[in-house]
């Protein structure tokens, strides 16, 4: 018996794994009544047991995912998204009793309304939103930091490497290029890895120009009680100027090659001097203007330095943790990121059944 049903926004790279972890775990007692891509719906029947129908077009589609969601409440809309307009519809969503599950970055980072808005349609309607992958893919990133300030602690510095791609960039980018009998692989090579392994965004500038980082700021610092927003974070954009308006990622992706050159220089200018390069990002509630991202030398000996992969590392420091407290992981990627949602969808589940034992016959 399924107590619980999902209606999936995006069965792209991120929401087709869901769906197959989902899957792969026996529906894990949840029951999918809906799928919608951008011009594409399949729903289920109205029945308690209708199948999901054909994936057929729809200019509509999302109303027709959201007339769905609501047949068959207790229902979480799953954003696998990186849409703003699909953002902007939480807040409506909430308020119809509908729980919101997502990776997407822009309903938590975009304006300060929308996040408040969401918080409280949320808070309002008794629901959930929860966006655990929206900061870190899977790791327990946001649930550690309610975590501290739910029970009081005073949040002194939040510092880390945010972002999947730029680690595996910058991790592979000083290691080869160190390695004295290796052929250094060039900068475009390494993007266009990090693009085929799944850790970029849809275009790979919002990666490289620090803006997925900036939001995964905004995001923690939102999440820590700060008033902060995109426009008040210095943000280092690594994008060569000329690449910055190229209208598509292909295109981008052709011209990156030319700027190869220049990108080698910055990486042999900081191993002259015994440095790695790394993209940090900091929220810093003492000294807000401290805050934002940037491309900065690291010392081999610092943990930032010896990351493998697309491992994220965020250090909290606390007034209880004055020695941070440390989260350390992959932090892209469709597996761990998938990973995050379903932990999140199941969370939400685990409320639902609560409350129906203690007041049966009613839901969400
Ligand atoms: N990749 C990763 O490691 C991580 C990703 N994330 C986040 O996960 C989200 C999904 O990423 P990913 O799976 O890589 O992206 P993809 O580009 O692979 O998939 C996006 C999906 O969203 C659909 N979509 C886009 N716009 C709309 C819209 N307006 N209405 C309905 N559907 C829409 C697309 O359908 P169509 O083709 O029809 O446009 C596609 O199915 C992003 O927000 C990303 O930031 C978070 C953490 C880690
Ligand atoms: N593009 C992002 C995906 C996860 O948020 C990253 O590289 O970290």
């Amino acid at each position: 018996m399924s107590s619980l049903s999902i209606a999936l926004i995006g069965p792209g790279l991120v929401g087709t794994e869901v769906l197959g972890q989902i899957a792969a775990h026996g529906g894990a007692g949840l029951r999918v009544v809906a799928v919608a891509s951008s011009r594409r719906v399949a729903v289920a029947g109205a029945g308690d047991d209708g199948a999901l129908g054909l994936f057929a077009a729809a200019d509509d589609a999302l109303d027709a995912l959201t007339a769905a969601a609501q047949r068959h409440r207790p229902c979480v809309v799953v954003d696998c998204t990186a849409s703003g307009d699909v953002a902007a519809r939480y807040p409506a969503w909430l308020a119809l009793g509908l729980h919101v599950v997502t990776p997407n970055k822009k309903p938590f980072a975009g304006p300060r309304l929308l996040f408040d808005a969401i918080r409280s349609a949320a808070r309002a309607a008794n629901v959930s939103a929860l966006h655990e992958a929206s900061v870190g893919a899977g790791l327990p990133i946001l649930s550690t930091l309610s975590d501290l300030v739910d029970t009081g602690d005073s949040i002194v510095k939040i510092e880390g490497i945010l972002s999947g791609t730029l680690s595996y960039i910058f991790n592979n980018f000083s290691s080869t290029s160190t390695a004295a009998n290796q052929t250094p692989l060039s900068f475009s090579a390494i993007v266009n890895e990090a693009r085929q392994n799944g850790y970029t965004e849809p275009d790979p500038r919002d990666d490289l120009n620090g803006m997925d980082v900036a939001r995964k700021v905004v995001i923690l610092a939102r999440v820590a009680g700060l008033n902060l927003s995109l426009e008040d974070l210095p943000i280092e954009n690594t994008v060569p100027e000329p690449l910055r308006a190229i209208p598509s990622a292909d295109e981008f992706m052709v011209r990156l090659p030319d700027f190869d050159a220049h990108f080698a220089a910055l990486n042999d200018a900081a191993r002259a001097r015994g440095k790695v390069l790394r993209c940090v990002g900091v929220v810093d509630p003492v000294n807000p203007s401290a805050s934002g991202v940037k491309l900065a030398e690291y010392d081999a000996s610092h943990p930032f330095a010896s990351l493998k992969g697309s491992d994220n590392i965020i250090a909290f420091t606390t007034k209880r943790f004055p020695n941070p407290l440390i989260v350390q992981g992959a932090g892209a990627g469709a597996a761990v990121t998938a990973f995050g949602v379903f932990s999140d969808i199941l969370k939400i589940k685990r409320q639902v059944e609560y409350a129906s034992r203690l007041h049966p016959n009613t839901h969400p």
